[in-house]
């Protein structure tokens, strides 16, 4: 008998079950916990309280990102910042884990980390208390964030219960205009099908635009399914991803690297694996994209005008867009483009790699931050920074008026007072753009880390595709 069509989460999750729980949950075999400073030494603290040991410490990685300075030195951490870096170094040293530290190379955000140390691999199950735990579905991988109980108990089983989600499969098909990114991509389909369109599936990423794309674009897209609804976003492992992981620190090497690309070349969707939701993007008809309200969903074309309340007939949504309006201060029916900005913010999970940060300098080269904007640039992790210094970027940043930052979540998250003023508003290439996320009434527009340098030399919001490079 034949066996029946599979996508690339069933052939991942098959071979993660350790039992079966009911028809549609199972218990699964974790590959990689990941754990960052806001809920890691909290979870190994449960543990030493329990009397429970860890374990599989040797699959268990840490690094702070969320509650330490971005600034020199790392001064400003708050007193709350330095005490969970002190418990997760206690608590990791106590139990065997490995923990990339600051200033140590390997530190950074915790999923920029993963795929740069080769710990996220293609067909992992990896886990993280966090949302964007997602992005390492970029790799293949079957990644999602988890809650602080269930945190727990990964540490002290090594499993975990879920239920399987239904598949939903996004196709961009067509080459990438002028301009457009893999953020502009991920932004136009929340725009396109709404921020709660992806509760309760799993999405693959698949079509020509993403496999054209490199790795690094292909995690930014996969970092935004949490943004789409979806707790699990996945792009099949191709010849790109294997090129991308060959000769990492923590990647199979030898004997052991040729039998786990076998094994990944096993992995993508059978050609007639069937979706329960199939959707399909022309990505030839985008353009740079960047959010005018309070969630991803709200987001139009740079070229595009703020949505006018007076003109949406139902009335739930009219009042949705006022508040969003109301929050941002923007004149319904205005042009997005040219509205001023106090802010620009070049960092985050989603647009903080070595990719994001040359498209970015290819756009601040030469020319200055606009006066009386503050622009700054975090680079991911200690690897970025030092791959972006050994470019000279970090020049080419400050020269035109940046500040070079340490690695870190720093403004995605407005942490150790890394915060967009009240009523201020920033061009950020974070993944959040809700009520309060870069401080109380700080107003956010989310955008490329390109569409970002431009508004920063512009000085408002512009169009990346009239300022050449
Ligand atoms: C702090 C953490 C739990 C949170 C998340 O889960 O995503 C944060 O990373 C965020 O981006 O809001
Ligand atoms: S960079 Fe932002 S989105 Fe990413 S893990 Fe940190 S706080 Fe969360």
């Amino acid at each position: 008998m034949q066996t029946p069509a599979r996508t690339l989460l069933a052939k991942i999750w098959d071979q993660h079950v350790i039992a079966r729980i009911s028809d549609d949950t199972d218990l699964l075999h974790v590959d990689r916990h990941l754990l960052h400073d806001l809920g890691g030494s909290r979870g190994l603290l449960d543990l030493r309280n329990r009397n429970l040991p860890v374990h599989n410490p040797e699959l268990t990685f840490a690094t702070p990102d969320h509650a330490i300075s971005t600034a020199r030195g790392r001064a400003g951490t708050s007193k709350v910042g330095q005490e969970l870096l002190a418990g997760l170094r206690t608590e990791t040293s106590a139990t065997g884990i490995r923990m990339f530290d600051v200033d140590e190379p390997g530190q950074g955000i915790v999923h920029v980390i993963g795929p740069e140390l080769g710990l996220s691999l293609p067909g992992c199950l990896i886990v993280c208390g966090d949302s964007h735990t997602c992005t390492h579905g970029g790799l293949g991988a079957l990644a999602f964030g988890i809650g602080s109980s269930e945190l727990t108990h990964v540490l002290a089983t090594q499993a975990l219960i879920q239920r399987r989600p239904k598949t939903m499969r996004v196709r961009f098909e067509g080459r990438l205009p002028v301009g457009v990114t893999a953020k502009d991509l991920i932004l136009a389909l929340i725009g396109h099908i709404g921020a709660a369109a992806g509760t309760g599936y799993a999405v693959e990423y698949a079509g020509s635009a993403i496999r054209d794309l490199p790795i690094e674009g292909r995690l930014t897209i996969c970092n935004l399914s949490i943004e789409l609804g979806a707790k699990m976003g996945l792009i099949a492992p191709d010849e790109k991803t294997f090129e991308y992981l060959r000769g990492r620190p923590y990647a199979p090497e030898g004997e052991m690297w040729e039998q786990a690309v076998a094994a990944w070349r096993q992995l993508p969707s059978d050609p007639d694996a069937l979706f329960d939701r199939e959707v399909v993007i022309d990505v030839e008809k985008i353009i740079p994209q960047v959010t005018w309200g309070i969630s991803p969903e709200h987001v139009i074309g740079v070229d595009g005008r703020v949505p006018d309340p007076s003109e949406v007939t139902d009335h739930a949504r009219r009042a949705a867009i006022e508040t969003a309006l109301d929050y941002m201060g923007l004149i319904p029916g205005a042009p997005i483009a040219g509205t001023p900005v106090d802010w620009v913010f070049i960092g985050s999970c989603t647009n903080s790699r070595l990719s994001d940060l040359r498209a970015a300098a290819e756009i601040a080269r030469g020319r200055k931050v606009a006066a009386g904007v503050r622009a700054w640039v975090v680079p991911g992790s200690e690897t970025v920074k030092r791959d972006a210094v050994a470019e000279g970027l970090d020049k080419v940043f400050t020269d035109a008026g940046f500040e070079w930052r340490e690695p870190g979540c720093s403004m995605c998250l407005a942490a150790n007072g890394e915060v967009v003023a009240p009523g201020q508003r920033s061009v950020s290439t974070s993944n959040r753009n809700f009520v309060g996320r870069q401080g109380p009434r700080a107003r956010t527009h989310l955008a490329s880390p390109a569409s970002a340098a431009a508004a920063a030399i512009a000085g408002a919001i512009a169009d990346v595709r009239t300022m050449g490079s």
